[in-house]
């Protein structure tokens, strides 16, 4: 059985190289995320190879769009066999209610994505939207609840009021993780896995932090030690 709360990012721009650093991993010490650009060139295959070697694959293409083109989408991301899908919450209450009917009776859990962990509160005014990232991320989430998501991508550093009040079966996934000394890349909301796991996340996504480690294993174990000492 794989406990690890970890999702590892493959944000790799071939397939050789993304399943050769996938069969460097332990299929039990992480899960796998599989993004627009490698979906994009390597599809279904690349999924089932994954598979193969026996991970659990989360398959972020982030749909957002009419609610019939988003549930046709979701049906068949799901019959590809994968762990988890995700939608935009942006897309609203319509469109998430049938991507949750979509799967209905599957076994693919579905999470909505907030506010990306990239944008801070300058973008959100330039987009014209008043009140704080963790006001938003709140509205957000608590939507995708009420439309029966299994839970939502969100910042480590939103996680604590969220759990409070979405309770503890939801699911907080969240991205931007970084230890202190690690590089900050395009993310703006980042959180160390220690503060992550306190404020209540149920998986974290790490990237580049161990992708573009000389020792990818070591590095998910270092990740993976420091999520046990913090539990
Ligand atoms: O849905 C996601 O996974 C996601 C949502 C979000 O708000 N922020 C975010 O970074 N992600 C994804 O999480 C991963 C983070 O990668 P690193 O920044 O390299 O750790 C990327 O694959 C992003 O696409």
């Amino acid at each position: 059985m794989n406990d690890s709360r970890i999702i590892v990012a493959l944000d790799f721009s071939d397939q050789g190289t993304a399943l050769n650093f996938a069969a460097t991993l332990d299929s039990r010490l992480c899960r796998i995320k599989v993004g627009k650009e490698l979906f994009t060139l390597a599809g279904p295959q690349l999924i089932e190879k994954l598979m193969r070697l026996g991970f659990d694959v989360f398959l972020d293409l982030k749909f957002h769009d009419i609610p019939n083109t988003v549930a046709a989408a979701c049906s068949v991301a799901s019959s590809l066999g994968v762990w988890m899908i995700n939608v935009h919450a942006l897309g609203g209450s319509k469109m998430l209610l049938a991507a949750r009917q979509a799967l209905d009776g599957k076994r693919t859990r579905l999470i909505a994505v907030t506010l990306l962990t990239s944008m801070n509160h300058d973008d959100l005014s330039e987009l014209g939207i008043s009140g704080s990232p963790e006001i938003i991320v709140q509205r957000l989430a608590l939507l995708a609840q009420r439309c029966g998501l299994d839970g939502v991508v969100c910042s480590a550093l939103e996680a604590a009021s969220l759990r409070e009040k979405a309770g503890k079966d939801f699911w907080l996934i969240t991205p931007g993780i970084r230890s202190s000394n690690d590089n900050r890349d395009d993310q703006a909301r980042i959180a160390t896995p220690t503060m992550a796991i306190r404020n209540g996340a149920s998986y974290l996504v790490i990237g580049r932090p161990i992708t573009r480690s000389p020792d990818p294993l070591k590095a998910l174990q270092r990740f993976n030690d420091e999520i046990v000492s913090a539990l």
